[in-house]
Formats: structure tokens, sequence, C-alpha cells
């Protein structure tokens, strides 16, 4: 009877909630135990490599086991490590990861998933499973993309990064997992507790659950983009002026009489803070160095915002192509907002364009 069907993708989600949680914990743990005590005295960017390469392994290792005929299209390789300069950073990894693997099973994850005490893996293992992210990506087909941590820099300054993983079948996003261990539950409360689990499926809404806790009944809150106005709007950007334009979105915001001064934040979590209204304008605009978009940046990102409303597209207003490859190709920046504003921003942004060409023939 198909009132007793399981949702689509209720096993890949479950799955991808605990892959993306125990890479959290992970990362937090590589971000106290390493980077607290060396990068800030040393600028030693080896605890970034250590905490993105076990992520990265834990992760795989999960899909490898749960959905071993998908491909991954992951940022990291093993390469690097399989090389004899490269052991001391293997060995820390290996044991990150197996440390990971082994934890104790939480409620509402299953040993059959591979994961407890009984389930370390081999250096092989680990290493195979990082260079399961080798794939090429492509029009057709099921396959996964992973970021194990989106937003380096944010990472090393201990402020925002995320872990970002999503299932794509035939180069649309079917499922979205982000897990933000330094955003705060509200944004409201931007003191109070941190750590979330963001998740979206196609046609079933976007969740925000609690990263300590992500299966404990009852705790998930369904996210809806809000209207704005031009007083309330403002805008999510990056941080590092090397990654968007920032003097371009400013402009932009000229021309929508946005007054409110923009929210900077680093990786994937300014999706997450869209999707639950904590901004109205997500805008990445090209810096102009050639540099293309990478398709585990934004495929978690872009389910989340669509099944809370809103909408996702380039500069132009054209959908993200997520069949391409391992890039999103030459695509023209990104935008993503509620559906009212959208049309508006892509309006302003031809407008910001228009007039920086003129000057520039000046
Ligand atoms: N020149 C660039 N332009 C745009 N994005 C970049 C550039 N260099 C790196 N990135 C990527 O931008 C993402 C984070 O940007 P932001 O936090 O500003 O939103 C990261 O995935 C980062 O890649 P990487 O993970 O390799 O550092
Ligand atoms: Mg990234
Ligand atoms: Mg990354
Ligand atoms: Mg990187």
């Amino acid at each position: 009877m198909a009132a007793n069907l399981p949702a689509p993708y209720a096993a890949e989600t479950q799955i991808a909630i605990a892959a993306v949680r125990r890479a959290c914990v992970l990362t937090a743990s590589v971000f106290n135990k390493l980077v607290k005590q060396e990068t800030l005295t040393k600028d030693d960017k080896s605890p970034v490599t250590v905490g993105d390469f076990s992520a990265q392994a834990v992760v795989n290792t999960i899909l490898n086991r749960a959905f071993p005929e998908d491909p991954i299209v992951g940022e990291e390789d093993a390469a690097d490590l399989r090389v004899e300069s490269g052991k001391i950073l293997r060995d820390r990894i290996i044991e990150l990861a197996n440390e990971t693997l082994i934890a104790e099973l939480q409620p509402g994850e299953k040993e059959e998933w591979g994961l407890g005490p009984n389930h370390g893996r081999t250096a092989d293992q680990l290493l195979d499973a990082i260079d399961r992210g080798n794939y090429n990506g492509g029009r057709t087909g099921r396959m996964w993309t992973l970021d194990p941590i989106d937003g380096t820099k944010g990472f090393l300054r201990g402020e925002q990064y995320a872990v970002c993983l999503a299932l794509l079948v035939d180069a649309r996003v079917e499922l979205g997992v982000m897990g933000c261990p330094n955003l705060p539950v509200s944004a409201a409360d931007p003191s109070g507790p941190r750590g979330c689990i963001f998740v979206a499926v196609r046609g079933q809404g976007a969740f925000q659950l609690p990263l300590d806790n992500p299966f404990v009944e009852g705790a998930r809150t369904k996210l809806t983009i809000p209207t704005f106005t031009p007083e309330t709007l403002n805008f999510l950007e990056s941080v590092e002026k090397a990654h968007a334009k920032l003097s371009f979105n400013e402009r932009v915001g000229q021309v929508l009489g946005v007054t409110r001064a923009p929210t900077r934040m680093d990786s994937q979590a300014k999706y997450c803070s869209l999707a639950r209204g904590d901004g109205g304008v997500y805008l990445r605009m090209p810096v102009g160095t050639g540099y293309r978009e990478k398709i585990w940046d934004h495929a978690a990102g872009a389910i989340l915002v669509e099944e809370a409303g809103g909408i996702i597209s380039d500069g132009r207003g054209e959908p993200l192509d997520f069949g391409l490859g391992r890039t999103l190709g030459e695509n023209f920046g990104v935008v993503a907002s509620g559906k009212d504003v959208h049309a508006k921003v892509i309006a302003a942004i031809k407008q910001a364009k228009a007039e920086e060409e003129a000057q520039s023939q000046l």
C-alpha cells in the first residue's frame, strides 16, 4: 500500500545525516586539538588538511558501505598521502577517521551502516575511501557530491564552516545535508547554543535539526524563507574578498534600496542562514579571475534554498547546471533568495553590470 511506502530517499537521508554528523564531530575535534594549539601560534595549514581528508574518509566510507554503486564527486583526493612524505599526515588522518567511525552508535544510527566499536578500517581502506571522491560528475546517473570542510578560512578562524553532502540524480539535486558546527541554533541568540544540521529532500521541504542529536523525535524545525521589504532585506556574502566581488554587491544593494549592512560569513552556512530567514539574498558574483565554482560548493545549498521556497540561479537568472562535471563551468555568479525578491535582484545586477561596463568605456 502506498501509505506504507517510505518517503523517497528516506534511507539516503538517514545515512547522509549520520555521516555528516560524525564528520562534524571529527572537524570540531580537529579544531580543538590542532587548530587552537598549532595554527594560532604557527600559522600551519596542516590542521585543515587533516580535517578535510579525514572528514572525507569518514563520509565516503559510510556512503560506500550503504550505496556501493554510487560514485562520489568529492573535493579531496589521497595522492599526497600515498607518498613517503605524506606519512605523518596519513597516520594522523587514519587515526582520526577511525576514531570517528568506531565511536558508539547514537540513537537512530545502525550498526549495519558499518559504524560503532567493531568497525575500524585499515589505512588502505581509508585512503581508497578518500579516492572514491575522484568521480568526474556528469549529466546522467546517480552520484553524491561532498565538501568535507567548506569554508576552510572560516574553520581556521573558529568561525563558520560546513560539512556539505548532496545526492544528484541526472544532474538534479535530490537531497542535501549540511552540518554547521559553529552556527548558532537561532540567529536571534548569537551567543547561545551552536551546532545545526540542515536537510532538504526534493518535494519534502527544508529542515533544521540539532547537530548533537539529529534523530531525536520532534527536534526538527521546518524552514521557510520569509518575505522581505527593502528595509528588512540584507545580503549574505563571503568574508573573503577573493571569493566574491563585494563592491559589486554593494552597488546591487544600492539599486535595490537596501539599507541594512550585509552579513558576512564563510561557507554554505550562508545558504542555511538564507533558508531560515537570517538574511534575504545570497549574492556571489565572480571576481574576474576565471575561477570555476565547484558543484560541492553549491549543490546542498541549492536544494535547501529551493525547498525553503526560494530560487537559486546564476547572476543572469539562469539555473545552475550541476551536469557539467566537477565544476559549474563558466557560470556567472550565484544568486539565491526568496521568490519575491529574486527577479528584482537579477534586474539590479543587470543595471549594476551595465553601469560597470559604461564606466570601463570612459
Ligand atoms: N577565487 C575563488 N573564487 C570563488 N570561490 C573560491 C575561490 N577560491 C576558493 N573558493 C571557494 O569558495 C568557497 C568558500 O567561499 P566562501 O566561504 O567565501 O563562501 C570554498 O569552497 C573555496 O574553496 P576551498 O574550499 O578550496 O577553499
Ligand atoms: Mg568549499
Ligand atoms: Mg572544502
Ligand atoms: Mg579546499
